[in-house]
């Protein structure tokens, strides 16, 4: 038998460990302990599993049978008309790659921002292609996020790429990153830039599920080095965070929080238009930007909706 390491649950799951690096519908690709991938498909019906899961799974002819999910440490969500979707778990930190054209949503970064902070997940801004004539306004743009103590990268992929990967690098070590951002914003540059194996990882089963398409269709799992993971987003239009209770948003944006550790004058504030209201004072006096107090009011305006079915 292959020696692996010993995972806690090794004693009360059958199967071996494995690692979910890439999922379409039914098929996912598990990595197993020794390094080879796996075509694997669910017992029975539902199909749970996310990249970055990790799973027992048990060889079945060529492929493989997923038997059970591990527990998972986290869970980032991304949104579809209807409802929130799951697409990874057990990520340490996520890269929000933003571009300064085409130009960014402040409402998707903060969803975004918000969905790492649930998730207690480190978060960090990239501003990719800083060598267009629209970087200044970009940079105002960001401002807000700077002094709320996002850090943010500044980069230019094309031209620097090198300098890019010096300061990423150390941040990334060691930890598993997502990098999520709207389309065209360079995270396929940057994954190339940072895994420069990245075809031979994605491999000719992944390939042949994404049926010979070029962009990125589904969250991949890649190695930067041993220990060290990267995972690549299809660029988001919408980001799921169904799952955040309304209450709770202020204390998942960092600069309403920290206007709120001077309580309001109710406890149980809305930050709407309740008297005596922190996060309001923040606003008028110019601590909190109006643009942020917008996005809050129409993050929990959304969450205190009720679902809708489709
Ligand atoms: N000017 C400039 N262009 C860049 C830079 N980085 C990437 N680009 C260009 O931006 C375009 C989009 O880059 P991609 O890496 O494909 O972007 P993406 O985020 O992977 O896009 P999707 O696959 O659609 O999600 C390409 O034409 C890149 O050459 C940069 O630093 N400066
Ligand atoms: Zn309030």
């Amino acid at each position: 038998m292959k020696r692996r390491s010993a995972s806690p649950n090794d004693h009360c799951a059958p199967g071996s460990s494995g690692l979910v690096v890439r999922g379409h519908g039914r098929h996912y690709l598990v990595e197993a302990a020794d390094g080879t991938r796996v075509l694997c498909h669910p017992r029975g019906k539902k199909s749970e599993a996310v990249v970055g899961d990790r799973v027992r799974w048990a060889p079945s002819g060529d492929e493989g049978v997923i038997e059970a999910l591990e527990p998972r440490r986290n869970l980032l969500y991304r949104q579809d008309e209807w409802r929130s979707k799951s697409f990874a778990a057990n990520v340490d930190q996520l890269l929000v790659l933003v571009a300064v054209e085409p130009v960014f949503s402040e409402s998707l970064l903060s969803r975004a921002l918000v969905a790492a902070a649930e998730a207690g997940m480190e978060a960090r801004i990239g501003l990719n292609k800083t060598d267009l004539p629209a970087v200044q306004a970009a940079r105002q743009r960001l401002a807000p996020y700077r002094a709320m103590g996002v850090p943010v990268f500044e980069w230019s992929l094309t031209t620097a790429m090198e300098t890019a990967l010096a300061e990423l690098r150390p941040w990334l070590q060691g930890k598993s990153t997502v990098v999520l951002g709207p389309s065209g914003t360079g995270k396929s540059t940057l994954t190339n830039g940072l895994v420069p194996d990245a075809q031979a990882q994605v491999g000719s089963i992944s390939e042949a599920l994404n049926s010979g398409r070029h962009t990125t269709t589904h969250t991949q799992w890649y190695w930067i080095e041993p220990g060290t993971g990267w995972l690549d987003s299809p660029g988001f239009q919408t980001f799921g965070i169904q799952h955040v209770v309304p209450a709770h948003l202020a204390s998942l944006m960092p600069d309403l929080a920290s206007a709120l550790e001077a309580p309001c004058r109710f406890a149980n504030c809305t930050h709407r238009q309740e008297p005596g209201c922190s996060v309001r004072a923040a606003v008028a006096n110019g601590s909190i930007h109006e643009n942020r107090y917008r996005i809050y009011l129409e993050l929990f305006e959304e969450l205190s909706r009720p679902p809708h079915y489709g």
